[in-house]
């Protein structure tokens, strides 16, 4: 059963500067032990308190200023970030897709870059040779499948990237956007692919500052405000109230 609990959770970042790291080894220096609880340094309180639960089935938009904690929360469901207080557990198994190129080596070829790419978003190497042929028709590359990635521009990049995205058959899929390199009419083309994927997901989890994708993805919002919820509900009233409020 494909599930999200989040209870209370917190995520707080440390920050050690230049200035406050010498401090440290100043200290470590003088007394030769660790740095306590009572260390100096500056904590930067991503998210704060976060109560939620997602079923299997939905489709949840995140939406919230820049800094307002999207992607820490979707890398916590990630178990990249440990809450520092509270709880998120996470039944099913996650793909993460914080940044379209994650995973890719630019110096193999878009064919080969198909296949690491894949498994690196948990598909094993059968299915990625089925979806191989299917992929590289998509990206409309040709012969640029045989050339280095580091050949590609960066449309040209993300273009390989989404073909490979779009075929994967995800329980969780935590999307973070990262689509702005492509042209308008490839975006028009991968809009049907993704609305397959995220049709075919268990549960969907997106950050985005695109009203029509997430109103187009999503069913519910949660609007997030300095690392806290601020609302949560339908995607329409989530977004109105948002936009109310920032416009
Ligand atoms: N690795 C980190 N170290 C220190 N602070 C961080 C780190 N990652 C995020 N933060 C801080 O946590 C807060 C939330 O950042 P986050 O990236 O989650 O925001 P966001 O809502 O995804 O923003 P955006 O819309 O700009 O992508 C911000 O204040 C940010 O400065």
């Amino acid at each position: 059963m494909v599930n999200i609990e989040v209870c209370g959770a917190y995520v707080d970042f440390p920050v050690f500067d230049a200035r406050t790291r010498s401090l440290k080894k100043e200290v470590l220096g003088k007394v030769g032990g660790t740095i306590g609880t009572g260390a100096k340094v500056p904590i930067i309180e991503a998210l704060h308190d976060i109560t939620l639960s997602v079923a299997e089935g939905d489709r949840v938009a995140l939406v919230g200023h820049n800094g307002a904690g999207k992607s820490t929360l979707l890398r916590l469901l990630a178990g990249i970030y440990e809450p520092t207080r509270g709880t998120a557990r996470v039944d099913g198994k996650v793909a993460p897709v914080f940044d379209l190129g994650v995973g890719m080596d630019p110096e193999v070829s878009g064919y080969e870059n198909i296949m690491v790419r894949g498994l690196f978003l948990g598909m094993c190497r059968k299915q990625m040779h089925k979806r191989a042929n299917d992929i590289a028709e998509f990206t409309e590359l040709g012969d640029f499948l045989h050339m280095p990635m580091r050949t590609y521009s960066a449309g040209m990049r993300v273009r390989l990237a989404l073909g490979v995205v779009t075929t994967i058959n995800p329980e969780i899929l935590i999307l973070d956007e990262g689509l702005g390199a492509v042209d308008a009419a490839f975006i028009a083309k991968a809009r049907r692919r993704m609305v397959e994927l995220v049709n075919r997901s268990g549960l969907l989890m997106f950050a985005s500052h695109s009203d029509e994708l997430l109103l187009e993805l999503c069913t519910t919002a949660i609007w997030m405000d300095e690392g806290r919820i601020r609302m949560s509900g339908g995607v329409h009233e989530v977004l109105a109230a948002y936009k109310g409020v920032s416009a």
